[in-house]
């Protein structure tokens, strides 16, 4: 049997993934620190050095711009775009890299606003609640294992294109969390950006924003699947957004009920 031919620019692209990936690791190591106030330089609630009004200003267009940045490049049109200049194997690594990129710049010139919304002293409920960002963390990061890390990240993508092997994409699944909720990766950025002992007004604003973005994020994200994957008008029918549902039965169950056969790993979650 021949081996595949090796790419001329593999070593390149595959240098480029492993750093765009050091960076997504950076960035989101620094975002803990951010949110939480923990360990950065500069924070959501370092002190404030600009008016009230000036600081909404900039902090309303920077979360503009990671929005647009972020859902623009995941749109198909743009993604077809980018290969036409880059080896389809460095695509993803792009966006990675331009989303970390634009985060950074989110926390590098983001301005402090001051003011408190909550702020809890009972030392049970902050510990609680600082007991929540952790979780919410840990669920962003246990969710983008499920859906494939590598993949997710463009390691993948641009270690197959390294060794000359195809690169088939992933087929749809719904491993784990995904048979609770469709979405566990944002829900778990939702518990890290509300779940704090200490709301502040720069944190709200924050919160708030990124909620109406996640909500918006999803509608797109989900007809880009649906256009892919006609199993997920399946899936979205059975399984919950962000909410998961306590008395749902289990698929077996459902499929029972219906009187169908339960067989499908991939379709039925
Ligand atoms: C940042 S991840 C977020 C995934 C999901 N929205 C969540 O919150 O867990 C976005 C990528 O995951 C992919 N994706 C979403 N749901 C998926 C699933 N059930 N299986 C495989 N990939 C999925 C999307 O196509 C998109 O490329």
């Amino acid at each position: 049997m021949s081996t595949p031919a090796r790419p001329r620019l593999g070593p390149l692209v595959f240098a480029y993934a492993l750093a765009s990936y050091l960076v997504f690791l950076a960035t989101f190591l620094y975002a803990i620190g951010f949110v939480g106030n923990l360990l950065v330089p500069r924070s959501i609630d370092s002190p404030a050095l600009v008016p009230l009004g000036d600081a909404l200003l900039v902090n309303l267009g920077l979360l503009g711009a990671f929005a647009v940045q972020h859902s623009l490049m995941a749109r198909p049109a743009f993604k077809r775009g980018l290969v036409r200049v880059l080896p389809a194997a460095a695509e993803r690594s792009t966006y990675v890299l331009a989303s970390s990129l634009a985060l950074l710049a989110l926390f590098w010139f983001w301005q402090p606003m001051g003011g408190v919304v909550w702020d809890l002293h009972e030392p049970f409920a902050r510990g609680a609640l600082l007991g929540l960002y952790a979780f919410g963390w840990c669920l962003v990061l246990v969710s983008t294992f499920l859906i494939n890390h590598a993949d997710l990240f463009g390691l993948r993508q641009a270690w197959l294109y390294l060794r000359g092997r195809p690169c088939p994409p992933l087929a749809f699944d719904t491993p784990g969390l995904y048979r609770l909720v469709r979405h566990p990766l944002y829900l778990g950025w939702l518990f890290a950006f509300w779940a704090t002992p200490t709301m502040t007004v720069a944190h709200l604003v924050f919160a708030l924003m990124t909620t109406a973005y996640i909500v918006v994020a999803i509608q797109l994200e989900e007809n880009d699947l649906l256009a892919v994957h006609p199993e997920y008008a399946d899936y979205r029918r059975r399984v919950p957004m962000l909410i998961p549902n306590p008395v749902r039965k289990p698929p077996a169950a459902q499929a029972a009920a219906q009187h169908l056969p339960h067989d499908s790993k991939r379709t039925t979650p």
